[in-house]
């Protein structure tokens, strides 16, 4: 059974559908990679699943069921367990998530409950200075505030970590410190990752599983290198073109033309269809189901044919033949 599942989700914002059916698992000690352009909904499904949404958000229809415990549906008490016991959640602005009117160890402290050790759990984030433990958050740097972020996300050993692109925000060195933290963290506490982000050839690295967004669905999903490596929807191919770690293995640095769609409604056929090379009259106005290609789910009416001779349209070669 999945630790998470999204079934149908849609969340509507006033007008903006920012979700139209999202789909999405992850399963025990899993780490999952969720990409996808800017307004293609990952921090409105990673929000969700703590139920953390803003008041403007609605759930118009699916659900969101972690450890069988459907999070839309909890009385009041039930939720905060959820969210104090197994659930842990990190943003891109540390500063922010941080209560900027308590000292770092006393917001510790809260977390923990009294037995806990404070310098324990700032001591695995490298984090042993006792400076540290005595200061404000706006007295740190943003590397730092965001490593205590990280020590109280972790610090009850949640099933599942939500990481909302906690290292955009960082220099590059650093980026690659706090993302090894997170997911060493991880794996020695079982916990799973969500890990929402732009860089995909971070998450080729780092993630299990990766699930491609676009207008509000998941569009693609299945093991990392696979999807990445041999798309199946021809938006993931747009996209694993348009990184740089595509062109530096030889790949021409292809951009996706056009813009990302802002629903205000239900996406009436295939959302990708005004940008997708692929397009038959079909994707303008069916919407379509999840196929199984390989280990990957796609939500493309022409998967199963463009599995066939390659989504870029080059033969594909079947592994029997090679070996
Ligand atoms: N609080 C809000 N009020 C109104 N609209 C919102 C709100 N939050 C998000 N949206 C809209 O919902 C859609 C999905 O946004 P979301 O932030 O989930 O995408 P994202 O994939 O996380 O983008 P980014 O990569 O820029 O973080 C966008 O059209 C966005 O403008
Ligand atoms: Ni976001």
């Amino acid at each position: 059974m999945s630790l998470l599942s999204v079934r149908n989700l849609v969340i509507d914002y006033a007008k903006t559908r920012a979700l139209d059916g999202a789909d999405l698992e992850v399963a025990q000690g899993e780490t999952v990679g969720l990409v996808g352009e800017s307004g293609s909904g990952k921090s409105t499904l990673g929000s969700a699943v703590g139920r953390l949404l803003s008041r403007a958000a609605q759930r118009t229809d699916g659900e969101v069921v972690v450890a069988g415990e459907p999070v839309f549906d909890l009385p009041p008490d039930r939720l905060r367990h959820l969210r104090k016991r197994h659930l842990g959640f990190v943003f891109q602005d540390p500063i922010a998530s941080l209560d900027p009117t308590m000292r770092v160890g006393a917001q510790l402290r809260l977390v923990l409950g009294r037995g806990g050790d404070v310098g324990f759990h700032l001591a695995r984030v490298r984090l042993d200075d006792p400076r540290v433990t005595r200061a404000y958050p706006h007295q740190l740097s943003g590397g730092m505030a965001q490593r205590v972020a990280i020590a109280m996300a972790m610090a009850t050993s949640p099933e599942l970590l939500v990481a909302d692109e906690p290292t955009a925000a960082l220099d590059s060195q650093v980026r690659e410190e706090v993302s090894n933290m997170v997911f060493s963290l991880a794996a020695d506490a079982g916990t799973s990752i969500l890990w929402l982000s732009h860089d995909l050839p971070a998450v080729a690295r780092r993630c299990d599983r990766v699930a491609v967004m676009y207008g509000g669905r998941v569009v693609e999903s299945g093991p990392a290198r696979e999807v990445l490596g041999r798309p199946a929807h021809p938006y993931t191919a747009a996209l694993a073109g348009a990184s740089p770690a595509a062109a530096a293995h030889g790949a021409r640095l292809e951009p996706v033309p056009g813009r990302p769609p802002v629903l205000t409604g239900p996406a009436p056929g295939c959302a990708f269809a005004p940008r997708c090379p692929f397009a038959v009259e079909r994707c303008e106005h069916e919407r379509p189901e999840p196929v199984k290609v390989r280990d990957q789910h796609v939500l493309c009416h022409r998967a199963e044919e463009l599995a066939e001779r390659g989504v870029h349209g080059e033969p594909v070669v079947h592994p029997e033949v090679t070996a």
